[in-house]
């Protein structure tokens, strides 16, 4: 089909390129974050939106993994989201591929104004905020190099209103005097990076709060990262060897 429509493929092409040069290249440079709406459009947002309610609705959902405390705080009250995996090929998520498939074009056109290597990604992160109140503490998504730099939250939720859903998005900019409080709106799309420069916090949401995010990894970084953890449990296995 693409070769039926050059004419929509360039369009759609050249209005990614101005979105990642004009607006997304600035505003990680100079502000560590960048958020823009209607991303896909109505109609690709509402059928990225059915897919993933479609999920949670056959019980995909499961409690977003934390590693094991030894306080014993319970998980619930650190992190309360329901997550699953997808990477987009899987029956039901052609609508979440065809959104990857635009941010991938997005960050891929920005790499070369970012001074970073990124040529790949982690699979979709598709995260449900039951609306119990649950939210997530302040945190970074990478704090220790682990090779992820840059995060993409696009979020799903019709008619949020934060003042009575909670639910937003804060980030504490390091260094900055200021923060930022994100609206998990319908059809947004925010990129942050992934590392101590974004500390952030969801607030407590009271209503269910649909998110899909993807993590793009630094080449460099993530070799390094994994040349690491191999001689970590290499030297582990040396260690617990009778
Ligand atoms: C070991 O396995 C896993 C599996 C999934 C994991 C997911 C997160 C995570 C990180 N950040 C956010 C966030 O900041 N959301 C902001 C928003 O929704 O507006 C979020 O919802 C989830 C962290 C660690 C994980 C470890
Ligand atoms: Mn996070």
């Amino acid at each position: 089909a693409q070769d039926k429509m050059p004419f929509l493929q360039h369009a759609l092409d050249s209005q990614l390129e101005s979105l990642a040069l004009e607006q997304v290249v600035p505003a990680l440079l100079d502000r560590g974050f960048f958020y823009v709406d209607h991303f896909l459009g109505d109609i690709a947002g509402h059928m990225v939106l059915g897919q993933v309610k479609r999920m949670h609705s056959c019980g995909l959902l499961n409690d977003g993994q934390l590693a094991r405390r030894s306080d014993g705080v319970c998980r619930r009250s650190i992190r309360g989201d329901q997550i699953t995996w997808v990477n987009g090929t899987e029956r039901g998520s052609e609508a979440v591929n065809f959104l990857l498939t635009l941010i991938d074009k997005l960050i891929s056109l920005c790499v070369g104004r970012l001074g970073k290597s990124i040529r790949a990604r982690s699979k979709a992160m598709v995260a449900c905020y039951p609306g119990n109140g649950a939210g997530y503490v302040k945190h970074v998504d990478n704090p220790n190099a682990d090779g992820r730099c840059v995060t993409c939250i696009y979020y799903l939720n019709k008619n949020w209103n934060a003042k009575e859903h909670g639910g937003l998005l804060r980030i504490f900019p390091e260094g900055k005097p200021f923060v930022a409080d994100i609206e998990p709106l319908f059809d947004r799309l925010l990129i942050f990076w992934s590392d101590r420069r974004n500390p952030h916090e969801v607030q407590p949401s009271y209503a269910t709060r649909y998110a899909i995010t993807v993590w793009y990894f630094d080449s460099e970084e993530r070799a390094e990262a994994k040349r690491k953890f191999r001689d970590l449990t290499a030297n582990s296995q040396e260690g617990s060897s009778p």
